[in-house]
């Protein structure tokens, strides 16, 4: 039985914070999937029509959602193809290969399927985790099976009504899966535990999550949530809104006819006029392909989350599983429902300079996740070894210059300037696109807050010394 009380300080305005959280983050998704098809689309204020108890809940989307978390699960344990790894190797460099090759789970020669493994941190009993590398390979066989699906006659058109009872769906499974996993912490080791989460509040500890790693046998259950089926499915449900346009004109309805069947005709509608082509709109092929570029570039740089502070900090509870498995496929994709029902005009120079202000927000987030990774793994290597660093009491060192001497989290500047990219498209007459750069905002903030605390517990001297060297933390110059 694991102890209780642990001497952690309470993080998210403890047990209150949580509970208020709990409410509060699923009422928020639900307000911005209504907002986005009701024809005002205010981000602040109810929306004009609050649907029916029945509209939030069917079973088909249950057998939906539940069909889709065992494909992503059966694609998880599905070995990866030889061709697919040594194509991944070969782009993804060679220090993907010398990992992988000096633990002798990789030998491109030997298998036509082998499953690629990475270790994780070290754990508190010194040991490591080894986690599946096969995220990209799943993006593409979901891709291919949706395809599949729709050519065969699958009725996928009912996706758009099927989102608010997905949604609901998403969050009761959130709710199922924290309180299991609450359960099961109760019969963990110590050593399995989080720093936080164990703080002996069940409200507290149930939100924050109190098992770090928590997994059925082999299958890691934090590790699947995070990069798998909502960051799958945020962007095959954005794809697919974009491609809805042009399901609404073969199969021959107006756009009239297909708000109206989406439920976004109502009064005061922006949403009908400019969407007639029955091809997605300029707008919607610029928000797929930058959330389809953030999403691949997740997968095909899986192994980088296993330093994140979700997978080597935070437990697995209701924060993220919910923040998984509902909060991203649905508010992330907001930007595609807002242009689904209200679609804007965009001429091509503006979308070339919103396609810069993504290129330059990718160089920063890629180059700065990537600097740090391939430090953390291997310090010598040519591309950072004549990189300034500082040393630390625990061996570690710290980068000082490139794109950790410009600010203290580079990679979350990237981040942001790539959210700002994603709502350009949808216009400046709507406040809502612009939801997920405001929330971004607040959540990389308290989230440096939260790592800069974790750092200077960690590193002491040596971090107060790096917050000299380096004074800026998002923003150069302003934050
Ligand atoms: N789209 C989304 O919703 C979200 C995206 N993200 C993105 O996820 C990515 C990962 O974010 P996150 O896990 O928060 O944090 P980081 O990847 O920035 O990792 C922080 C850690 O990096 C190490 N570090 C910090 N400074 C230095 C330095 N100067 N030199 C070397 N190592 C350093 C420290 O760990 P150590 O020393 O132990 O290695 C620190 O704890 C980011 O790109 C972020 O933008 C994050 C949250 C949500
Ligand atoms: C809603 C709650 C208050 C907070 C929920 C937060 C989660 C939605 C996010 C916490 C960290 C995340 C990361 C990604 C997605 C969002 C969550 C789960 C990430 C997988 C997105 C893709 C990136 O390339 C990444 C670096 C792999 C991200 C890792 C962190």
């Amino acid at each position: 039985m694991a102890p209780q009380g642990s001497r952690a300080p309470l993080e998210f305005g403890g047990p209150l914070g949580a509970a208020a959280l709990m409410l509060l983050l699923p009422a928020t998704m639900f307000h911005l999937l209504l907002a986005a098809r009701s024809g005002p689309a205010r981000l602040l204020g109810l929306p004009p029509h609050l649907p029916a108890p029945e509209a939030l809940w069917s079973p088909a989307a249950l057998l939906l959602w539940l069909t889709w978390l065992g494909l992503q699960a059966a694609l998880y344990l599905l070995p990866a193809r030889k061709v697919w790894t040594c194509l991944r190797t070969r782009v993804g460099g060679g220090l993907r290969v010398g990992l992988s090759e000096e633990k002798g789970t990789l030998n491109p020669n030997q298998s036509p399927l082998c499953l690629q493994m990475a270790e994780g941190q070290e754990l508190k009993d010194k040991s490591r985790l080894r986690y599946p590398i096969n995220g990209f390979q799943a993006l593409v066989l979901t891709a291919l099976s949706v395809g599949l699906g729709v050519s065969a006659g699958l009725p996928l058109g009912m996706l758009t009504e099927m989102l608010l009872p997905l949604a609901s769906v998403a969050t009761l499974t959130a709710f199922i899966f924290s309180l299991l996993l609450y359960l099961k912490a109760l019969m963990a080791p110590a050593s399995a535990l989080a720093p936080g989460g164990n703080s002996g509040n069940p409200i507290y500890d149930f939100f924050l999550g109190r098992e770090l790693n928590p997994r059925i046998g082999s299958f890691d259950c934090k590790y699947f949530c995070e990069l798998r089926p909502g960051l799958i499915g945020w962007v095959c449900w954005a794809c697919w809104a974009g491609l809805s346009g042009t399901w609404a004109s073969r199969r021959g309805g107006t756009d009239e006819q297909f708000l109206c069947r989406a439920g976004a005709h109502q009064p005061g509608s922006a949403g009908t006029g400019s969407r007639t082509s029955g091809s997605p709109s300029l707008a919607m092929w610029l928000v797929n392909g930058f959330q389809l570029l953030y999403v691949g570039d997740a997968l095909w740089h899986e192994e980088a989350v296993l330093t994140t502070m979700d997978i080597t900090h935070d437990g697995f509870g209701f924060m993220l599983a919910f923040g998984d498995l509902a909060w991203v496929p649905f508010t992330y994709s907001l930007q595609a429902q807002f242009l689904l029902y209200h679609p804007q005009p965009l001429e091509l120079p503006m979308a070339s300079v919103i396609c810069l202000v993504n290129a330059v927000g990718y160089y920063i987030f890629r180059g700065a996740n990537s600097q740090k990774n391939t430090f953390r793994k291997n310090p010598s290597d040519p591309r950072v070894a004549g990189l300034e660093t500082i040393a630390t009491a625990t061996g570690r060192q710290l980068l000082v210059s490139g794109w950790w001497g410009m600010v203290r989290h580079p990679n979350y500047l990237g981040d942001l300037i790539m959210a700002l990219a994603w709502s350009l498209p949808c216009g400046v007459s709507h406040l809502l696109p612009y939801f997920y750069l405001l929330y971004f905002t607040a959540l990389l903030v308290h989230r440096e807050a939260r790592d800069e605390q974790q750092c200077l517990q960690k590193y002491g001297l040596a971090w107060r010394e790096y917050c000299r060297r380096v004074p800026y933390r998002i923003v150069p110059y302003i934050y």
